[in-house]
């Protein structure tokens, strides 16, 4: 007798990965598969175990229970560069490439002498970015790249390494929506290929434009595993969550038309010498959110850091009427919170606990201090409520704040900036990386602060993010910034072309105002 046939192995399969950490489980006998040909998103809350589960299967890590399986069979994956020579490939969040070289420079690199001498691979990308739509300059030197650029260089590595399954951790959150846009496009051509794609992603529009199917974790666990078709943002959130999360615009109240901020003709130059603010004025008022979109290193950063007393830079800038200046905790009493965009290198202090992070600010000043001596007891009573409040996953208040994950050291910050009543609020990406119960609860608290009276300046590469918390939206391109628009008057497409480069005027529906509404 001929027997059936039976259907192929998948190309990964994960059997009971589970992996301990001192005090949690960050992955519990996890199994997970994905075909040939297929998109699958990887879905779950800050400290689901998303990335423990990918640095397993990059051979970051080793499971302490559990198979990895590719096409059927057993391997060990000792270190990245076995999981490369076995086919598996990671696009990275940030992109790891060497600023002072050419891409090819960069490609050749990663494949020591001899395997790939330059001008082969050079070829090779040529080749690549052909096939795939991937455009990439491959005498270009890095420093002059895009993030996206950047990105697409390293899927060009990944693919030079032979890799068939394709691991992409959080891939778009550099990107313009036009830049996420052609992405897709390229994850759709090498799913076409055969070749098999892990998604990572926060953003639920995203996992149902271009997955597949979705694998949700949470606490470690898989708790459910849907194709995207007939799914919806509901159902993937309430997976994730175990309830269900309301989408709504959230902005807040109108401010009150009172000036808080005013900034006249900041000039700053960047970290290369080049200038990096020309000129910035602008004026925030009592309760509202100023948006500032733009990609990377286009002056957003300067800008934050510079008001939050960390940069110097000429011009002039009053809080309240009162100039402000001095060094950051000098302005940290005068009411400027800062959430930084580096958080896990300038937010915290990685090797101190939780609780001894969430008293960064007061730790010197009562209640927190008794003339010189810490009051731990109160110290550990704010941070208990803090942890409590903001929902941070970790195993106690007294563990290393480098321990948790980076959702979680996010969420840390955040309590402690937004403790005290701040009047200004710097805010870069502050949602970043962090799920959509916690993106939630940081908008209401960043809301209720306007509310107080507060101003938001926030800085966000998530356009819809800024779009539904923002009242008035500016362009930062080249160090200079562009409106700010009322948010009635841009969309998400217009934004992004002008975070690309394009003149106001040029757009379409300029002429009626609707997107030039501040310049016209
Ligand atoms: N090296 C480590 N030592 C101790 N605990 C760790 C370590 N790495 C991760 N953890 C813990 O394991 C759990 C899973 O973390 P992981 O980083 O995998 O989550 P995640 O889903 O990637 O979260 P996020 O979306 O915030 O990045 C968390 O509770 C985290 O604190």
């Amino acid at each position: 007798m001929i027997p059936p046939p039976s259907a192929p192995p998948p190309a990964l399969h994960l059997r009971g990965i589970t992996k301990r950490f001192p005090g949690v489980v960050a992955n519990d006998r996890v199994d997970l598969s994905v075909g040939r040909g297929e998109v699958l998103a990887l879905l779950g809350e800050n400290g689901a175990g998303k990335s423990t589960l990918i640095s397993i299967l990059y051979g970051l890590y080793q499971p302490d229970e559990g198979t990895v399986e590719l096409a059927g069979r057993p391997v060990r994956i000792g270190s990245p560069a076995q999981a490369r020579t076995l086919g598996i490939g990671l696009v990275p969040q940030h992109p790891l490439l060497v600023s002072r070289h050419t891409v090819a420079e960069n490609l050749a690199l990663g494949f020591g002498s001899g395997l790939f001498p330059a001008r082969g691979v050079t070829a090779r990308i040529r080749e690549l970015s052909q096939q795939y739509g991937l455009e990439v300059d491959a005498s270009a030197r890095v420093s002059d790249l895009s993030p996206g650029e950047k990105q697409r260089v390293e899927i060009i590595r990944a693919l030079l390494g032979g890799a068939q399954v394709l691991i992409l951790d959080e891939p778009t959150s550099v990107l313009t929506p036009q830049e996420a846009g052609s992405l897709f496009r390229v994850m759709r051509d090498l799913r076409a290929d055969g070749r098999s794609l892990i998604f990572i992603s926060h953003k639920l529009d995203e996992v149902l434009a271009v997955a597949d199917r979705v694998t949700v974790l949470r606490r470690g666990k898989v708790v459910g595993e849907v194709p995207t078709l007939g799914a919806t943002r509901e159902s993937l959130a309430e997976l994730m969550v175990g309830r269900s999360v309301d989408f709504t615009r959230k902005r807040g109240a109108p401010g009150t038309g009172d000036v808080l901020l005013q900034v006249h003709g900041l000039q700053a130059s960047g970290s290369r010498g080049l200038p990096a603010l020309r000129g910035v004025s602008f004026e925030l008022g009592r309760g509202e959110v100023l948006g500032v979109a733009g990609i990377a290193g286009n002056g957003q950063s300067e800008l934050v850091e510079v008001l939050a007393g960390l940069h110097g830079a000429t011009g002039e800038v009053t809080l309240d009427g009162r100039p402000l200046s001095g060094g950051a905790q000098e302005r940290f009493r005068a009411g400027v919170a800062h959430i930084p965009e580096d958080r896990i290198h300038s937010g915290t202090v990685p090797s101190m606990t939780v609780a001894e992070n969430v008293a960064l600010r007061g730790y010197d000043r009562p209640p927190l201090a008794r003339g010189l001596s810490r009051d731990l007891k109160r110290t550990d009573e704010l941070a208990r409520r803090e942890v409590e409040a903001y929902a941070v996953s970790t195993p106690g208040i007294h563990t290393p704040s480098r321990l948790l994950s980076g959702g979680n050291i996010q969420k840390l910050i955040l309590a402690r900036e937004l403790a005290g009543e701040p009047k200004l609020i710097l805010a870069v990406h502050p949602t970043y990386g962090l799920d959509i119960g916690a993106t939630d609860q940081v908008h209401r608290v960043l809301l209720e602060r306007t509310t107080a009276g507060a101003g938001v300046l926030l800085v966000s590469e998530d356009l819809d993010e800024l779009l539904s918390l923002s009242d008035r939206i500016g362009v930062m391109v080249g160090g200079s910034l562009l409106g700010p628009f009322p948010v009635g008057e841009v969309t998400r497409e217009s934004l992004g072309l002008l975070m690309g480069g394009a003149h106001p005027h040029s757009l379409p529906g300029a002429d009626q105002g609707v997107v030039a509404g501040g310049l016209a």
